[in-house]
């Protein structure tokens, strides 16, 4: 099946010259979430605003459902749901009158009874008079959400939908996000927040410093995640692995006096048993054992960094 968003060597240099998207290639299936994952500044809302059409690229294409968003704009526009990072909703305008005012951007006729069913499944139905103003910031987050899909969009944008938004509230944004999944809205999300990129994202995209460093089914990043480590600390130090532990995956650090042992937390056999009888046969003798997991904060962390050394080095 063709992706509903290709993009292909898209590229954005502002002007003064900052060159923001260096060539983002991305492929994303009818129905899937993707979430992007990236520090500030790394280009994930020009990649969203370049693909939206609210920003033009420097080179390279984007297309949605097969519409290319410069050639075609009108038709891939129609296509998109975009919530911004910004709530930009005009404070005294009634909360139906967004949506409904929405489909008329989109030349589409009013329906009322869409409208209430989006309202509805947002939890705003009772808001639906209200004026922008009177909302919470939670609700006027909602709003925003309501108003991106009023026109039918079949490829919804979420830029940093849960920034400032408390703990229960985001929690209910990610099942709205799971609903819509359900319906075969496919979802590019940005976010800070690591654990809502697990908890809801089908594949996670790793965007630093206008590239795309990776992207990877969640589920096999949380298998990486999964490593944890076992220190073990030796009464004399090593020179070097002792044959008996060669079938380990075990490094020696801090000049010999500890053993790094990596295992998988998933697999069904961590392996340390074999190891610690493994260790009495070499006569290993042990002073301390400590287990480290590495967070999914410090790997991000960790992979980011990677990248901007070697990048430096080929600078
Ligand atoms: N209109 C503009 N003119 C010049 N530079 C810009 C413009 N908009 C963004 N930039 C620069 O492009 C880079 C990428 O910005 P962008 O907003 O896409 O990052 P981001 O990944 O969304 O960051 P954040 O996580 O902070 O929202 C930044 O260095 C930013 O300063």
């Amino acid at each position: 099946m063709a992706a509903i968003l290709q993009v292909r060597d898209l590229k954005k240099t502002y002007e003064g010259g900052f060159e923001a998207l260096k060539g983002i290639a991305l492929d994303i299936e009818t129905g899937e979430i993707i979430a992007l994952l990236g520090p500030n500044g790394a280009g994930k809302t020009t990649l969203i605003s370049t693909i939206c059409g609210i920003t033009e690229p420097t080179s390279g294409t984007a297309s949605v459902g097969g519409h290319d968003i410069q050639r075609d704009y009108r038709k891939a526009r129609a296509m998109i749901g975009l919530v911004p990072q910004e709530i930009n909703l005009e404070p005294f305008s009634m909360v139906e009158d967004n949506l409904h005012f929405s489909r008329g951007l989109f030349g589409k006729p009013r329906d009322e009874a869409l409208v209430e069913s989006i309202l509805k499944r947002l939890s705003l139905w009772d808001k639906r008079r209200a004026r922008v103003r009177e909302l919470s910031g939670g609700m006027k987050r909602r709003v925003l959400i309501a108003k991106a899909l009023a026109h039918e969009p079949r490829v919804l944008f979420l830029d940093e939908p849960t920034a400032g938004v408390d703990v229960g509230l985001r929690k209910d944004m990610w099942e709205t996000v799971a609903q819509l999944k359900s319906e075969g809205v496919t979802i590019i999300l940005t976010t800070h927040y690591i654990e809502e990129a697990e908890a809801m994202a089908d594949r996670v995209g790793v965007i630093r410093n206008g590239q795309i460093l990776m992207v990877e089914p969640t589920q096999d990043l949380m298998r990486r995640f999964g490593r944890k480590e076992l220190r073990i600390e030796l009464r004399e130090p090593l020179t070097s692995l002792p044959a008996e532990l060669a079938d380990y995956e075990i490094e020696l650090a801090d000049e010999g006096q500890t053993l790094v042992y990596s295992y998988d937390t998933h697999a069904d056999r961590t392996g340390i048993a074999g190891l610690m009888r493994s260790l009495n046969e070499a006569g290993i003798v042990l002073r301390d054992v400590q287990t480290r997991q590495s967070s999914l904060e410090e790997i991000f962390v960790d992979l980011v960094a990677d990248s901007r050394t070697q990048g430096e080095a080929k600078a």
